[in-house]
């Protein structure tokens, strides 16, 4: 049978345009370099291509025509995957002269990049590198993998691109073409941002190391803690400790950089619950703090075991809880007028806004950008600034604080002081007057209440020694109530008693003089003591006091005369001598007594 040539036609047509189509979806669209703008980016001009099971050779990802390419949406980001993962791109030098251009596959982190340059369909170059590989690997020492591709006039090359993990976590990876001239300029500007940034951060890290040292504040300390994981942290993830610190050992990078993330969702969590005192203002938050902290400590053994996708997958979580969490707390404790907190507030917020985008781009919720990209870093320079800030007014707080506690430690001082020097003043004033009391009740009568006998040899014998030396006269008068036994008798002691407190008030009431004592001797008997007294004006005082008693017409049923009388014996001597002692005075006036007695009662008499 013959075949129409038409139907020959359409067929070969038919043909060519599947043959077209499958390789149209293979090849790229090459990008041609005029008229690029500078950086390039070159996202969307990849296609891009799973390969689940890790088998593909380059040569194999080349040419087999049946693979699913597609083509990339943005900035490639696969974020948790276990696949392999293949980029294409082509490049068109479509100037006049050759041409070199640098590509760059703009993240530090990325584990593993296998670069391959094509040239008319077949693999002329190889590097592999990304940050699983020691650095010197690569083809340019930048702190992410750049390679640079020469172009003929009008010639058109392809890159293909192998990204692999670890244990499947990926970085966004942002591709960009830049000229020689372009890349040399935009690294010059990021060296010396980035090392103001450091310098900054250093500067930061030694200053509140001092005054850590200084204050003995834990939250300086904690502070430090904080900012040094998250220096570390910051080195790795820029790619800046892989190109300067630790260009040999890549684990080492990523030991780091999974232990340093735990460490700053536990040294952040640690220090803001010192700083904003969440255990007495916020406790129910504090609570949920302490727990988050807790969970902090149990990521470091991932770290330690190299899950690095597991520890990321979990730590994120928490660092999007805890993040929240402690600027609510700040907000809550801020408005109860905590002043640090408001400060807390100030200085974390561009860096939670940073920290958030950073969030944002790995989990791929969006695209990377350069203001995504270094938002990290633009928040935490913003965030140490007004963290200086706040601990400058921390440290000023602390100051006051200390100042007024000193005041407050001095005035209780004071007043302890006052108050002990008042009680041992009412005590030392209870004291005296208890002393005196019992002074009083010494040399007291307890019946009548004048002066009793010990008083009486106590004030004969100072009064004989002062006349003795000032050559004073002395008068002593012993007095006797007449047959007071018969009183006794006949009105029974109780009344003996009154007429003895009676007697004694007559008596006192006459002796007021200050050179002039009344005693009771004991019994009924009372004895007067007058010194720089004259003879007569002694014996009229005795007299008058004798008077006085019988005045008083004492009822005295035994008694002769009916009423109660003294019989008084008086010695005066105009000066004593050391012979006339105390107790000769006192013999004389006793037996001056009894001669009044014998003369009848009633009386006085003299002793010669
Ligand atoms: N009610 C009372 N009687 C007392 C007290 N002390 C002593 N007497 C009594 O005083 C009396 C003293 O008696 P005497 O020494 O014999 O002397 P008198 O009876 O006063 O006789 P003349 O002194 O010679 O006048 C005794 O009966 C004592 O018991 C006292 O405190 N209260």
């Amino acid at each position: 049978m013959r075949i129409p040539a038409f139907a020959l036609r359409a067929w070969l047509l038919w043909l060519a345009g599947l043959l077209f189509c499958v390789l149209g979806w293979a090849q790229p669209v090459a990008v041609s370099l005029s008229g690029l703008a500078e950086p390039a980016s070159l996202d969307t001009y990849a296609l891009v291509l799973e390969d689940r099971d890790k088998r593909l050779t380059p040569d194999e990802a080349l040419t087999q025509a049946h693979l699913p390419w597609r083509a990339a949406d943005g900035v490639v980001n696969f974020s948790f995957s276990d696949s392999v993962y293949w980029l294409r791109l082509r490049l068109h030098n479509d100037g006049p002269t050759s041409v070199t251009r640098l590509l760059e596959a703009g993240s530090a982190l990325q584990d593993m990049v296998d670069y391959h340059l094509v040239r008319q369909g077949r693999i002329v170059q190889t590097v592999e590198t990304g940050d699983r590989r020691p650095f010197d690997r690569r083809p340019l020492p930048y702190r992410y993998p750049v390679f640079p591709i020469a172009l003929a006039a009008g010639e058109t090359v392809e890159v293909l691109l192998r990204l692999d993990t670890h244990d499947g976590l990926f970085e966004a990876l942002p591709l960009r073409l830049r000229t020689p001239a372009g890349f040399l300029h935009h690294s010059q500007i990021e060296n010396v941002a980035f090392g103001a940034y450091y310098g900054a951060v250093v500067a930061l890290l030694l200053y509140n190391l001092l005054l850590s040292v200084l204050t003995r504040d834990r939250v300086f300390v904690l502070y430090v803690l904080y900012l040094a994981s998250y220096t570390v942290w910051n080195l790795c993830f820029t790619g800046f400790g892989l190109q300067h610190l630790w260009p040999e050992n890549p684990h080492l990078g990523h030991t780091l950089i999974s232990t340093t993330v735990p460490l700053i969702a536990l040294t952040l969590t640690l220090f803001s619950m010192h700083y904003l005192q969440t255990a007495t203002r916020v406790p129910r938050v504090h609570r949920m703090l302490r727990w988050l902290a807790v969970l902090a400590v149990l990521h470091l053994p991932l770290a330690w075991l190299d899950w690095y996708a597991a520890l990321f997958l979990t730590v994120m979580p928490l660092l999007a809880l805890l993040l929240p969490l402690l600027l609510a707390a700040a907000f809550v404790i801020a408005r109860q007028g905590y002043r640090p907190a408001l400060f807390y507030l100030v200085a974390w917020a561009p860096l939670a806004v940073g920290a958030g985008l950073t969030l944002a781009k790995i989990v791929g919720w969006i695209e990377a950008s350069p203001l995504v990209e270094y938002s990290l870093n633009i928040g935490s320079a913003l965030e140490f600034t007004l963290l200086a800030l706040a601990m400058a007014d921390a440290l000023n707080r602390l100051k006051a604080e200390k100042l007024q506690a000193e005041q407050q430690a001095l005035q209780v001082q004071r007043a302890l002081a006052a108050d002990l020097e008042a009680k041992v003043r009412e005590r030392t004033q209870a004291l005296e007057s208890a002393n005196a009391q019992l002074q009083q009740v010494a040399i007291t009568d307890a019946l009548t209440g004048v002066y009793n006998r010990r008083s009486f040899d106590a004030t004969l014998r100072r009064e004989y020694n002062r006349c003795l030396r000032q050559g004073l006269p002395l008068a002593l008068c012993v007095m006797d109530i007449d047959h007071f036994k018969p009183y006794n008798d006949a009105l029974g002691h109780q009344q003996g008693d009154q007429a003895l407190v009676a007697v004694a008030q007559a008596l006192a009431a006459r002796v007021q003089r200050s050179t002039e004592y009344l005693f009771r001797l004991g019994g009924e008997e009372f004895a007067v003591l007058m010194v720089d007294e004259g003879r007569e004006r002694a014996l009229r005082q005795i007299e008058a006091l004798r008077d006085a008693v019988e005045a008083m017409a004492l009822e005295h049923p035994a008694s002769p005369r009916g009423c109660v009388t003294l019989s008084c014996g008086l010695v005066w001597v105009a000066q004593p001598t050391v012979e006339q002692t105390p107790d000769v005075l006192y013999a004389e006036a006793d037996k001056a007594l009894y001669r009044a007695k014998q003369a009848g009662r009633n009386r006085t008499e003299m002793a010669p």
